[in-house]
C-alpha cells in the first residue's frame, strides 16, 4: 500500500492539495486561488472549468513537491465548500451553466415562493434545515427555472447534479462514478435525515426531478478509482465530506458533545450529537456529520458569516493594518477594548438571530478611542458571535462543552483565541495540525483503504498544539456578554430594503 494518504480541499477561495503521511502530519501541500464571479449584486458564481484545473494542478503538484508517484497513494479523500451548486451534461460533460456558491442569494425569489406555500416546517422537519438560499436544493430550481431547454434535459435524465464533491469525483473518475456522501447530501434541502435518502416530497416541493441526483454513499468508502491519465495510474478515491464536517472528523470529534469551531472567513461551529438528530429551537442547523462504518454520526452547527472577514474589513477597507496577522499587534496595543463594541454583521446576522437586515455597527466610541480598540472590537465580535452560537447548541442538544477544539487561519491568533476561552468559560484546544479540514478528508479515504484500522488510531494521532485557558472570571464574563447582546440589539432590523 502506498504510503501517502492525498487530500485535496476544495474551498470557496482556493483550492488545496495536502499529502498526508500515516501519523496524520502534512507532507506536502500546494494551493491555487481562483476567480469568484459576481454578476449581479447578491449573485456569487464560480466557473467548474477553474474548480476543476485549480484542484488538479494543486494535486500533481503536490506529488512533485514530494517527489512521490500514484504508487505512494493509498488513497484520495475530498473536502469540499459545501451547497455550492453544479448542473452538467451526463454525455459531454460539460457544465450548463457556473456553478452557484453556497454565498449566492440569487435564489431568494424561490425560497419566499416555498414559505408562502407553507412549505418550511416539512423541509425544516426532514432535512434539518431552513429554508435559504444558502442551502443547495433551490439554487437547482433555479437553474432549472432560468436555462433555457434545461428542465426537459433534466426530465429526460440528460443532466447531472453536483455538490462539489460529486462534480470532483465524476471528473477524476472519468465520468465513470456519480455520487455524493452523506454530508454533503445533508446540505440539500433535498435529503431526509432521518430516512437517510432523497425525499419525493422534497423533490416535489422544490420541483427537481430525481434522475439529476447523485447515488449517496457513506463518506469512507472507495467510491472508485481517478482515470488513469491523470496520474500516470488510477488511485482509489475513497473518501468524501463537506469541509466543515470533514474538519470536525479531523479534529478527532468522535464523541457526542465534541465540537470545534473553525475561524477562516467565517466561523462554522459544530457539535457532535451523536447517532440522533437534534432538533434546533435556535434555528441552527441539523447536519449530517459522516457516515462510517455502517452508522451515522449526526451534529448541530452555527455559523457566523463574518469572522476574519472582519479582520479583512480592517486591512482592506479601513486600512488601519497591511496584513491580517498585523491586527494581534494593533489590537495588544490597548489593555481592551475601551467600551467600543463592534457587531460586525455586514450581511445580517446568521444563527441565532437569522436578521438579514442587521448591519454592522460599532457603538461606545469617545474622542479616546484609537485603532487599537477597534482592531481589539473586532477580534471580540468574532468570540461573542461564537459564545452565541455555543450557548444555543448547548441548550438544544443539553449538553455542556469541555472544551472546543479549533482551526482555521484567524486560530493563529493567540488574543482572541485567549479572549475566546475567557468569554465562553471553556479551555480552548488549537490543533497541532492547522489544515484539520484536508486531514479529515484524509483520514476518511485513510480509513477506507486501511491505511488507520479505526476513529481510536486516529485519536491518538490527534495533537494539541496550545491550549488557552480562562482566566475571566464569571462576573465579568456575563457583564461583558450584556454589553456585546445590547450591542447586537442596536445593529438589529437597520437595512430598509
Ligand atoms: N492572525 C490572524 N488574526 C485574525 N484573523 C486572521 C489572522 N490570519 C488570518 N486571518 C483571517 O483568517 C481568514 C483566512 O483563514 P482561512 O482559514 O484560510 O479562511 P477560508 O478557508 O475561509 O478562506 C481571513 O479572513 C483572514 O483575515
Ligand atoms: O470554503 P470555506 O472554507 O469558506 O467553507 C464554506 C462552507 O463549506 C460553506 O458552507
Amino acid at each position: 500500500m502506498g504510503k501517502y494518504v492525498l487530500a485535496l480541499d476544495q474551498g470557496t477561495t482556493s483550492s488545496r492539495a495536502i499529502l498526508f503521511d500515516k501519523q496524520g502530519q502534512p507532507v506536502a501541500v500546494s494551493q491555487r486561488e481562483f476567480p469568484q464571479i459576481y454578476p449581479r449584486p447578491g449573485s456569487v458564481e464560480h466557473d467548474p472549468e477553474d474548480i476543476w484545473s485549480s484542484q488538479l494542478e494543486t494535486a500533481r503538484d503536490v506529488l512533485e513537491k514530494a517527489g512521490a508517484s500514484a504508487d505512494d497513494i493509498a488513497a484520495l479523500g475530498i473536502a469540499n465548500q459545501r451547497e455550492t451548486t453544479v448542473l452538467w451534461d451526463k454525455t459531454t460533460g460539460i457544465p450548463v451553466a457556473n456553478a452557484i456558491v453556497w454565498q449566492s442569494r440569487v435564489s431568494d425569489p424561490i425560497c419566499r415562493r416555498l414559505k408562502q406555500e407553507g412549505c418550511e416546517p416539512t423541509i425544516r422537519e426532514k432535512t434539518g434545515l431552513v429554508v435559504d438560499p444558502y442551502l443547495a436544493g433551490t439554487k437547482i430550481t433555479h437553474l432549472l427555472e432560468t436555462v433555457p431547454g434545461l428542465r426537459r434535459r433534466a426530465e429526460a435524465g440528460s443532466v447531472l447534479f453536483g455538490t462539489i464533491d460529486s462534480y470532483l469525483l465524476w471528473r477524476l473518475t472519468g465520468g465513470a462514478c456519480h455520487a455524493t456522501d452523506y454530508s454533503n447530501a445533508s446540505r440539500t434541502l433535498l435529503f431526509n435525515i432521518h430516512s437517510l435518502g432523497w425525499d419525493d416530497e422534497l423533490l416535489q416541493m422544490l420541483d427537481v426531478p430525481r434522475a439529476v441526483l447523485p447515488e449517496v454513499l457513506p463518506s469512507s468508502h472507495v467510491y472508485g478509482s481517478t482515470a488513469p491519465e491523470l496520474f500516470g495510474k488510477p488511485i482509489p478515491v475513497a473518501g468524501m465530506a463537506g469541509d466543515q464536517q470533514a474538519a470536525t472528523f479531523g479534529q478527532a470529534c468522535f464523541d457526542c458533545g465534541d465540537a470545534k469551531n473553525t475561524y477562516g472567513t467565517g466561523c462554522f461551529l459544530l457539535v457532535n450529537t451523536g447517532e440522533r438528530p437534534v432538533t434546533s429551537h435556535a434555528n441552527l442547523l441539523t447536519t449530517i456529520g459522516w457516515h462510517l462504518d455502517g452508522k451515522v454520526t449526526y451534529c448541530l452547527e452555527g455559523s457566523v458569516f463574518i469572522a476574519g472577514a472582519v479582520v479583512q474589513w480592517l486591512r482592506d477597507g479601513l486600512k488601519v493594518i497591511e496584513s491580517s496577522s498585523e491586527v494581534e499587534r494593533l489590537a495588544a496595543t490597548v489593555s481592551d477594548s475601551g467600551g467600543v463594541c463592534f457587531v460586525p454583521a455586514f450581511v445580517g446576522l446568521g444563527a441565532p438571530h437569522w436578521d438579514s437586515s442587521a448591519r454592522g455597527t460599532i457603538v461606545g466610541i469617545t474622542r479616546d478611542t484609537t485603532a487599537g480598540h477597534l482592531a481589539r472590537a473586532a477580534l471580540e465580535a468574532i468570540a461573542f458571535r461564537s459564545r452565541e452560537l455555543a450557548l444555543a447548541m448547548q441548550k438544544d442538544a443539553d449538553l455542556s462543552l469541555e472544551n472546543l477544539k479549533v482551526d482555521g487561519g484567524a486560530s493563529a491568533n493567540d488574543l482572541l483565541m485567549q479572549f475566546q476561552s475567557d468569554i465562553l468559560g471553556v479551555p480552548i484546544v488549537r490543533a497541532s495540525v492547522a489544515e484539520t479540514t484536508a486531514l479529515g478528508a484524509a483520514q476518511l479515504a485513510g480509513l477506507a483503504v486501511g491505511m488507520w484500522g479505526d476513529t481510536e488510531e486516529l485519536r491518538r494521532i490527534w495533537k494539541a498544539e496550545r491550549t488557552f485557558n480562562p482566566a475571566m472570571d464569571s462576573d465579568e464574563r456575563e457583564r461583558r456578554f450584556g454589553i456585546w447582546k445590547k450591542a447586537v440589539g442596536r445593529s438589529m432590523d437597520w437595512a430598509e430594503d
